[in-house]
């Protein structure tokens, strides 16, 4: 079965790159985009673009709708996909706890598959997987993720999951000195359960993280680097075909490559 594909996003750093991925693969059909700002007729050739998710549903029938849009609009359209039976594949990141879970409880009431991947490549999975495992013996844990400069949410998508799969490895606890105080606002970054989370946005990076864990007399690091936005594409090229299978939300593809 050919798999009906939406893009919103479509002129985006990734939509782009996944527009191209999926014009390429025999077993994906794009069929429309959603874009707001519809300054054409058609995307390329012959894609028509829709400025309404709901209007791109109806007029085009996707199965799945991928997102790669900015955090203002992705719960929006995650829920209209549902609501009128579309499958979402979503990349973009800036999810609120709430938000997660309401997309959680509409994707089993409607028993359809949803994914939220903060991170698309095997490798930033991997590294993540490995932050968790290390974390259970060594619990001083920094992450840096390091990120291009047109990059509208921090923490990333990614450093939050690592942090929370790291949570439910680690014991909960507040690192660093008790009297440790901020001389500068921000010096000690973003505090999740007790460590530490630091954002770093600088033009010519794409996407890099790196996990400290630190213990008496060794610090062992792991880290990823995403050198260009292929590396996402494979990972979204499985999403597209597993959440055919899925009928609920799977946030984070670890569950469902490792
Ligand atoms: N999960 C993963 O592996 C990865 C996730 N990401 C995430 O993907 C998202 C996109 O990243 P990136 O491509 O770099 O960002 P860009 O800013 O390059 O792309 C976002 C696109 O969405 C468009 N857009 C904004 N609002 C809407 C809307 N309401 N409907 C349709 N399109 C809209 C923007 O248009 P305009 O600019 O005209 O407003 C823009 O073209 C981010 O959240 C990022 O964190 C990025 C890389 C990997
Ligand atoms: O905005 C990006 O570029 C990226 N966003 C995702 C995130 O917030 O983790 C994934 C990747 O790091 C690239």
């Amino acid at each position: 079965m050919v798999i009906k594909v939406a893009v919103a996003g479509p002129r985006g750093r990734m939509g782009k790159e996944a527009v191209a991925t999926i014009l390429k693969n025999e077993d994906f059909l794009l069929v429309s985009v959603l874009d707001h700002k519809k300054e054409e007729e058609f995307f390329g050739d012959s894609i028509p673009i829709f400025t309404s998710l709901q209007e791109l549903i109806f007029q085009t029938e996707p199965h799945v709708l991928i997102d790669l849009t900015v955090p203002e609009c992705v719960y929006e359209h995650a829920i209209i996909a549902l609501e009128n039976g579309v499958r979402p594949v979503i990349g973009t990141t800036g999810f609120t706890d709430l938000q997660l879970e309401e997309i959680r409880k509409k994707a089993e009431e409607k028993e359809i598959g949803c994914i939220i991947a903060p991170n698309f490549s095997i490798g930033a999975v991997l590294m993540m997987k490995f932050s968790q495992m290390a974390a259970k013996y060594l619990p001083n844990v920094e992450i840096i993720e390091m990120h291009h400069d047109q990059k509208v949410d921090a923490p990333s998508g990614t450093a939050i999951k690592t942090a929370q799969m790291i949570n439910e490895a680690r014991m909960t606890f507040e690192q660093g000195h008790e009297h440790e105080e901020e001389i500068m606002d921000g010096a000690r970054g973003a505090n999740f359960s007790g460590m530490h989370i630091h954002s770093v946005r600088l033009p010519g990076l794409v996407a890099h993280q790196q996990v400290l864990l630190g213990g008496e007399g060794q610090l062992l690091t792991l880290r990823h680097d995403s050198f260009n936005r292929t590396s996402f594409m494979s990972g979204i090229v499985l999403s597209i075909n597993e959440i055919m299978k899925q009928n609920k939300l799977i946030y984070g593809l670890e569950d469902i490559i490792l």
